[in-house]
């Protein structure tokens, strides 16, 4: 991809990036070797991700358990695929009906992203709302597409997509305990879960001072496990301030922040926090994000150990697979509107 710099690409001012944005204490670092140690005890973890995930909403997980050669296969395939030309990615071009596949004219809040991305799920195919309308049942089932080349990119992308998965639900367990809430309390909506796994490739930006990689935005889904590589540019609003860090590449670990359901099932409890990528003008960036998503028939609603007469559910229930598609159609084409977000489901008080 080498897309001309035009004026979709420009934040408003108050996104800009930061040419002198700090590293310094940016997310938490977290072990999780308790998870793969005998006897258990994984009393001080659960406090730990606690605490990150009420101050932070983010935090870096080592000694996670996913094997480092998994992750490398998808990296060079990632590598291999984006330097291909624009004519043969296009052959695995997504469209709006089917969205999974090759893509690098999206919008985060209807600005246009410096990126390329390759999506794919990883329950294949997955299943979704035909329509972000509520009164709407129509399901549809949408497949991945993959590449001709480079060969073996389909069983390096789904040998690790169970790896991550895998790490993702240990990870769930754990928060649900931080809810006061049996370890698999929230497992059961993701039996046929559409989670998916995006490539995203940033390259050079002429001008990193306008434009983003992906804007401000929060991730919709219940969780994201993220891999980068260690040129850096993910940036973190800060919860106290409002400042924006930047996150340190640690090798060979996963960078895990909460999303919009795990805020909802949390009743506030965790907020899912702000962030967006910067670009710079001399190294291109790879990123691959799992995003960790239920059924698209899950109900979203607080969780009940939760909720009481002191602690009513601060949000009414909705359908997950309508926000999903909501936010999908809205990535996809500028709409002129606000996009949906979480808070529009919080009930007036
Ligand atoms: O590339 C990154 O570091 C993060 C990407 C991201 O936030 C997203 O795709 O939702
Ligand atoms: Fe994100």
């Amino acid at each position: 991809m080498n897309p001309e710099f035009d004026t979709s690409f420009i934040q408003n001012p108050d996104s800009r990036p930061n040419p002198n944005i700090s590293e310094a204490e940016s997310i938490p670092l977290i072990d999780l070797s308790p998870l793969f140690t005998t006897p258990v005890n994984l009393t001080p973890l659960i406090s730990e991700i606690e605490a990150a995930c009420s101050n932070v909403g983010f935090f870096q997980a080592i000694n996670h358990g996913v094997p480092a050669e998994l992750l490398q296969r998808v990296q060079s395939a990632a590598k291999e695929f984006f330097a291909l030309s624009t004519e043969e990615k296009s052959r695995v071009r997504r469209n709006e009906e089917r969205f999974l596949g090759y893509y690098d004219t999206e919008n985060t809040k209807n600005v246009r992203d410096w990126k390329e991305v390759f999506d794919f799920c990883v329950n294949d195919p997955m299943t979704v709302p035909t329509s972000s309308e509520s009164g709407e049942t129509a399901v549809q089932q949408i497949r991945n597409q993959w590449p001709e080349n480079p060969e073996g990119m389909r069983d390096a992308c789904m040998d690790y997509a169970k790896a991550v998965e895998g790490l993702s639900f240990r990870l769930l367990e754990l928060i649900a305990m931080t809810l006061n809430a049996p370890a698999k309390r929230l497992n059961g909506y993701f039996e046929d879960s559409i989670s998916r796994i995006r490539l995203n490739h940033y390259p050079p930006c002429p001008s990193p001072d306008l434009a983003l990689g992906v804007g401000p935005h929060k991730d919709q889904g219940a969780l994201t496990v993220l891999a980068q590589d260690d040129v850096g540019g993910l940036d973190v609003k800060r919860k106290y301030d409002g400042q924006w860090v930047r996150v340190k590449p640690v090798p060979n670990s996963y960078i895990i922040n909460i999303g919009d359901l795990i805020q909802v099932w949390s009743n506030d409890k965790y907020e899912s926090t702000e962030h967006r990528v910067s670009v710079n003008s001399e190294k291109e960036r790879f990123s691959i994000p799992f995003f960790l998503y239920p059924a698209h028939y899950t109900v979203i609603r607080p969780v009940e150990e939760l909720v009481s007469e002191d602690n009513p559910a601060k949000y009414n229930e909705f359908n997950w697979g309508h926000f999903f598609r909501s936010r999908m159609s809205s990535n996809f084409q500028k709409l002129g509107v606000e996009n949906q977000q979480i808070y529009h489901f919080r009930k007036k008080t």
